[in-house]
């Protein structure tokens, strides 16, 4: 199990160690012996997440359960100890030191986050305030930031890896290492095209190498912002073959002068900030930290926001249409028929400024989520 020489000595070291020390100490365990189970948190390609309580010390938790059939140990081991590795991090989610197996799983735990993920408090069609996603996007920034100083790709942003705390978004922490890899790294292309990946990386057919790099974070970060600030994806796949992706190419090529309609909604400044952070060619996408000097500018063109009041927050009514994947809400086929030209307004009223995140870090907010369904 060895790291590149691109992570520094010691990281690598403590990678490796960690890495070992774990395989050697795991112990196969009965879950129910230990653990109380309290509900399903959340399911992804591998397994899934459990709220559970530990019988003897009370303390609540989220086990993350991977399947042995599809995981094998050298990955688990991987993403334990890279999520333990980052998680000092106050915007990466926080590692119990358990890591244990069962007859079908590989498990470890971490810190529960009470109010679930970004993806369902996003209201579709129309997202979140102007406000909101400046506090929640710069913990987003500071999270990858951390990430690439310690030369990690995070390889999979999305909103349902944002783990958040309260609904207003003022605590947010980034999860879901299972795809980090060392930067400057070969890896094979398994995963499937969703709106968060990188043109360069829809362009390479699936199991041919490509060299992992910031840039592709950056990208999906993009997006999310985009996915964040409007209910809806940009595209479908970065694609010459997908007509909103074709659009933004020609516009950011200086070849059409018109801005795409769900780009008007943003600021000069907002726009600049996109053609930076999704510039066609990976090695002039900026660096992740050059996003914080947007935040002191206007991002959205109408700022005028609604009353609370018009935000739906029965979770029931739309929970059904999470995706696991990522697909878009009106299947492919209607993606082109359901351009919309512009999008109501809805925000939060109670948000305080996106600097003060940091000092609020003790919130029992009430988990009050508002699935959405992300479509073009
Ligand atoms: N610590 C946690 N606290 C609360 N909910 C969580 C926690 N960890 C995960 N979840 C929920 O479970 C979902 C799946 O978790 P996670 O992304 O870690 O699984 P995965 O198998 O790696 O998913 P994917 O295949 O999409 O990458 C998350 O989107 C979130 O809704």
């Amino acid at each position: 199990m060895s790291f590149s020489p691109l992570l520094s000595r010691g990281a690598m070291d403590i990678l490796e160690e960690l890495q070992l020390l774990t395989a050697k100490t795991m112990e196969k365990i009965e879950v129910s012996k230990h653990y109380e189970i309290i509900r399903e948190l959340g399911k992804g390609t591998y397994g899934r997440v459990d709220l559970a309580i530990h019988k003897t010390r009370g303390t609540k938790m989220a086990l993350k359960f991977l399947r042995k059939k599809t995981t094998k140990q050298k990955s688990f081991l991987q993403e334990y100890c890279i999520s333990r590795y980052l998680s000092s991090c106050p915007y990466i989610i926080s590692m119990y030191d358990i890591a244990f197996e069962t007859n079908e799983y590989y498990v470890f735990a971490q810190e529960y986050a009470v109010a679930g993920d970004l993806f369902d408090i996003i209201p579709p069609q129309v997202g979140l305030s102007e406000h909101t996603t400046k506090r929640c996007i710069y913990q987003v920034a500071l999270a990858l930031d951390y990430l690439h100083n310690r030369k990690l790709v995070h390889r999979d942003i999305k909103p349902e890896n944002i783990l958040i705390f309260d609904k207003e978004c003022r605590k947010i922490k980034l999860s879901d290492f299972g795809m980090t890899r060392i930067a400057g790294t070969t890896e094979k292309r398994v995963s499937g095209t969703i709106p968060y990946t990188a043109p360069e990386l829809c362009e390479t057919s699936k199991h041919s190498g490509f060299l992992v790099e910031y840039s592709i974070d950056v990208w999906a970060f993009g997006v999310l912002l985009f996915c964040m600030m409007t209910g809806n994806f940009p595209w479908e796949k970065a694609l010459h073959l997908d007509s909103f992706y074709y659009e933004f190419l020609q516009w950011q090529r200086y070849k059409s002068t018109t801005i795409p309609s769900q780009w008007r909604k943003f600021t000069p400044h907002a726009l600049k900030m996109f053609s930076k952070l999704l510039s066609i060619e990976p090695e002039k996408r900026c660096a992740i930290k050059d996003v914080l000097w947007y935040f002191a500018k206007t991002w959205l063109v109408n700022k005028e926001e609604p009353p609370n009041a018009d935000i739906k927050t029965n979770s029931d009514i739309f929970a059904h249409i999470k995706p696991q994947g990522l697909s878009l809400g009106g299947g492919s086929d209607n993606i082109n028929s359901n351009k919309t030209e512009t999008s109501p307004s809805l925000s939060f009223s109670s948000c305080s400024s996106y600097e003060d995140v940091a000092k609020d870090t003790n919130s029992n907010a009430i988990l009050v989520s508002t699935a959405i369904e992300i479509c073009v």
